[in-house]
């Protein structure tokens, strides 16, 4: 079997040194940051003068192109209102009780916010409370009944749009027996435009490397549960180095720093604020961040139960909550405890070791509960009135192309049949590389190859996302 990095069909991937650093500057936290260029035309563009100032610039060697050096359209992200609720019944439900109304639960109750391009957002929450579900809503991959307004830059979710969004979901789909610049390459490879040649699209994947601080461990397999591979940190950054070939205007991750040492989430965090910084607008869950990464939010929403009790700037939260009265006892020195604690219903009165006692009694829900109905209502009072101004205020945006620019740009942007085939089964053969092969496992492979491919033939390129999954896991 062909050992990794050999030149296969006519696709290779080299592991040349990165000397193609086009748009890349070190700043003074030791980070990479991504330069890109958003549009001019955007109108909340965060200004040149706000960004990280570089401490030095590296010689560079210019590419003939680069997808994160090309002009972005930034995103302004609104949501008002936004509600979902399930049925909740899904056990109870037999043959005699079908025809009746199914109960349901309500999981988001009028959650609203504004982030604007080079702003990152964090959703805080207890387990539970809503921050995936609002994830995938405003990444326009919710299904079910869900009221409220989601708008980019003034227009609803479109095929347009979704190009723009990367989401790094929780549960991240690689390939295990495929090494970190092989899993990019090949992403590059059926990503990138045709217009730009093999060579070129190999080059954007080691720019992506150097970029996501990968370059150590380009070269180690991903891994996967059976599999030793890669860190945690470094896995999830391949995870974001995947969404940014396309150079998301608006990246969305879920739970990024979950499961990973401080060191490996602070330097995830990092890479998602440069990515921020460079004209992006970034959201992300995260479950208890440590109070440096707390420091690193730009905006903060807090969700308790699917009600909001905070929006706002990450370093006012604890001013607002001692405004209403929740003033901790002790020095907090994580302001992400606190808000937690909150949102758990816990008041910051009860020291300690009474809250230990606190978690441990039953005799205390109503106590939490009207914690609780007072923060909403708080919310409600403060918070929602301001925001609904902001959310109110109009954007001047021609950002977004027309429907006919759009299927231009979609037509531009796809690969021949033929090209992705090629890439396909080279991986295909790549992640194999390890297992023995049979006729019968080939035969069976290419069934399931050809079948699945027929049930997409000649889909609309609008459902690019519903393709995506299959050609990942085909
Ligand atoms: N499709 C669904 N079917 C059943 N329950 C659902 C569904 N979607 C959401 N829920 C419920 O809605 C609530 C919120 O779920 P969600 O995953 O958004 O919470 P979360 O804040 O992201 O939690 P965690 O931090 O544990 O990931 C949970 O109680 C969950 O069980």
């Amino acid at each position: 079997m062909m050992p990794p990095h050999q030149e296969s069909s006519n696709i290779t991937i080299h592991n040349s040194p990165a000397s193609i650093m086009l748009t890349t500057t070190r700043t003074a936290e030791n980070f990479v940051s991504v330069h890109a260029e958003p549009s001019t035309s955007a109108a909340d563009v965060v200004p040149c003068s706000q960004r990280p100032i570089p401490s030095q610039q590296q010689p560079l060697t210019p590419l003939p192109f680069s997808v994160l050096s090309q002009s972005l359209r930034p995103i302004t992200l609104k949501f008002e209102e936004v509600a979902y609720s399930i049925h909740s019944s899904a056990t109870t439900a037999s043959c005699f009780s079908s025809h009746k109304p199914k109960p349901r639960t309500s999981v988001l109750n009028g959650v609203s916010g504004v982030v604007r391009p080079g702003e990152l957002l964090a959703m805080l929450g207890p387990s539970g409370s809503g921050k995936t579900t609002l994830l995938t809503a405003l990444g326009g991959r919710l299904t079910g009944k869900m009221s409220g307004t989601i708008t980019y830059n003034g227009r609803p979710f479109s095929s347009s749009v979704k190009r723009r969004i990367g989401f790094v979901a929780q549960d991240d789909v690689l390939y295990p027996h495929l090494t970190v610049l092989e899993t990019l390459t090949y992403a590059a490879l059926l990503k990138l435009p045709k217009k730009l040649t093999t060579q070129e699209k190999i080059e954007q994947a080691e720019l992506i490397i150097v970029e996501l601080g990968l370059a150590r461990c380009r070269n180690n397999v991903v891994g996967g549960p059976l599999l030793r591979g890669v860190s945690g940190g470094e896995r999830k950054r391949v995870s974001v180095g995947l969404e940014m070939l396309v150079n998301p205007s608006l990246l969305m991750l879920d739970e990024p720093t979950s499961g990973l040492d401080s060191t490996a989430a602070h330097r995830i965090m990092v890479t998602l604020r440069g990515l921020a910084r460079g004209g992006r607008t970034v959201i992300t869950t995260i479950h208890q961040p440590s109070s440096g990464l707390y420091r690193m939010f730009d905006k903060v929403l807090v969700l308790s139960e699917g009600y909001p009790i905070y929006w706002g700037k990450a370093d006012q939260a604890m001013d607002y909550f001692g405004y209403i009265g929740f003033t901790p006892s002790f020095n907090f020195l994580n302001p992400a405890d606190f808000l937690l604690d909150l949102a758990n219903g816990i008041a910051p009165d009860v020291k300690p070791d009474e809250q230990l006692e606190f978690h441990g009694r039953v005799d205390h829900p109503d106590d939490q509960n009207s914690t609780k109905q007072f923060l909403i209502s708080s919310y409600k009072k403060n918070i929602y009135p301001t925001l609904k101004a902001d959310i109110s205020q109009n954007l001047q945006d021609s950002s977004f192309p027309t429907a006919k620019s759009s299927k231009s740009s979609e037509v531009e942007w796809n690969s021949s049949w033929w090209e992705q085939f090629k890439v396909l089964l080279t991986r295909g053969v790549q992640e194999r590389k390890h297992e023995s092969f049979s006729g019968l496992r080939i035969f069976q492979v290419m069934s399931v190859s050809v079948l699945s491919g027929l049930l997409w033939w000649h889909s609309d390129t609008s459902h690019i996302q519903d393709q995506v999954p299959n050609i990942m896991k085909s």
